[in-house]
């Protein structure tokens, strides 16, 4: 059989990783899809290095509708990234009849209700297992492969950059700034890198599991979201005393009046083997009621490993394009008529333990009216560390653990602890997951 061909629209950082491999490993790719599969046309408004990336015998242009139109072209990859020309892109392709490959999860996040339902119409697949966490083939092993489950949760490291950011601070001692450039010459970063480091496209990403996970539409502008910007050094260390480790994780969790969808940095048991994820590895854990807790790891950024999700999504569409499209997975796991209308809590409505770090004067009764405020509010208090002040210093941090409490009852609980006069400097909170 003819190979299928395949038109690549952007050959930046993924699109160059996925072409090579596609040619590496051509011969062993098309004994598992049972057919070739071929990039043999390429946009990119470089089209210089674009060429220069792929020699002779490939067709290269600037404007990716030219790719569009091409009647041989069945599957078309968009890596442009962005909600621009890639949406435009993707739809159009979509009403041409082709089907879609993206590693573009901000447009997906967004969009996603959008482009789905037009897939659907034109009876087209658009995958996406590059959109999440990377290489790790997470969207598989949620739509596929814990189908039988009830999900009760996923919790994960979904943003390399900012693991490695966190990483290096701690273990090198180094500047933000400093690693975030490295960060950028490793190819981990997105182009605006402040979706990496305010937690934005750990939330893309999150809002895709939760989808999937729960059987609900994408609702990026319902999550909520919190970078590592204000992380402080010294709240890395506090939380290393007290058996934890900061990481920023992705949260979507199922409760009995709606779904939490969340981005923040998070304090987890040092002992959990995710929070012993380094450098720019991404994993993600998956509680299912029957399989119980699941932990896929490895790198959810970078050329190659990302290139490694893009054609295992050709591969899959290659096998099952000539399927009745009522007979293939569906993009969100669930029947498209079967999804529901759960609703995204607020953050105030949202459940977690937390992590507190009081700036106090060192005197007499301090604790007591602070934890006299905790215990009027219910909140009920897992553990305190009180530094010893340093002679002459007049004050002290005191870092308190809690256990489980509703956000909006924390909130008012700070706020009135802020106002004690004995508390000297604004409250640092953090949330805290056991995810047992
Ligand atoms: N880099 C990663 O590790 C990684 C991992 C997972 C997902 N992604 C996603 O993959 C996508 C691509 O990321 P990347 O890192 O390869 O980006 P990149 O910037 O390296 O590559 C984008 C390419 O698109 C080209 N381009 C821009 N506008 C274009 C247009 N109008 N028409 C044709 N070509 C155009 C650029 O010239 C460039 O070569 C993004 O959606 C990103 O979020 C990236
Ligand atoms: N910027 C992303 C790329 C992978 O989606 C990251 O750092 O994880
Ligand atoms: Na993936």
């Amino acid at each position: 059989m003819k190979p299928i061909q395949v038109g690549l629209l952007g050959i930046g950082t993924v699109g160059s990783g996925t072409f090579n491999v596609l040619k590496r490993n051509q011969e062993e790719i098309r004994r598992r899809a049972g057919r070739g599969i071929e990039i043999t046309m390429v946009a990119d408004l470089n089209v210089e290095r674009a060429r220069e990336i792929v020699g002779d015998g490939v067709a290269v242009v600037a404007d990716g509708r030219q790719v569009i139109a091409n009647p041989e072209i069945d599957i078309v990859i968009e890596l442009i990234g962005g909600y621009g020309i890639a949406r435009a892109l993707v739809l159009e392709a979509i009403a041409a009849g082709k089907h879609v490959v993206t590693a573009n999860k901000a447009l997906l996040a967004v969009h996603g209700t959008e482009i789905f339902a037009a897939a659907r119409e034109k009876g087209v697949m658009v995958a996406f297992e590059a959109a999440v966490a990377g290489g790790i083939p997470i969207i598989k092993a949620l739509r596929e492969g814990l189908t039988a489950n009830e999900i009760q949760w996923v919790a994960g490291i979904i943003n390399g950059t900012t693991n490695f950011i966190l990483s290096e601070m701690r273990d090198k001692g180094l500047d933000f700034e400093v690693v975030l450039k490295e960060a950028q010459r490793l190819g981990y970063a997105e182009a605006d890198p402040t979706f990496d480091i305010e937690g934005v496209d750990a939330a893309h990403k999150a809002t895709l599991m939760s989808a999937i996970a729960f059987g609900v539409p994408v609702q990026f502008d319902k999550a909520h979201v919190e970078g590592i910007t204000k992380l402080s050094a010294v709240d890395i260390r506090y939380a290393e005393q007290l058996g934890y480790r900061i990481k920023l994780l992705g949260i979507a969790k199922r409760r009995d009046n709606g779904i939490e969808l969340r981005v923040h940095p998070t304090l987890v048991p040092s002992k959990r083997l995710i929070a012993n994820v380094e450098g720019a590895m991404n994993a993600v854990m998956v509680h299912g009621d029957a399989v119980g807790t699941t932990l896929y790891y490895g790198k959810g950024a970078g050329s190659e490993p990302t290139a490694s999700a893009v054609i295992a999504d050709l591969v899959d569409i290659t096998r099952l394009h000539t399927a009745d499209p009522d007979h293939r997975v569906p993009h969100l796991a669930f029947q498209p008529d079967e999804l529901r209308t759960t609703p995204i809590l607020p953050i105030a409505e949202v459940r977690t333990a937390f992590y507190l770090r009081l700036r106090v004067a060192d005197q007499k009764g301090v604790l007591s009216a602070i934890t006299s405020i905790l215990a009027a509010s219910d909140i009920s208090i897992d553990a305190v560390l009180q530094r010893e002040s340093n002679d002459g210093e007049h004050q002290t941090d005191v870092i308190i653990l809690t256990h489980e409490t509703q956000e909006g009852v924390m909130r008012a609980a700070l706020a009135q602890m802020q106002a004690l006069a004995t508390v000297l400097a604004p409250i640092v909170s953090l949330r805290k997951e056991e995810l047992a």
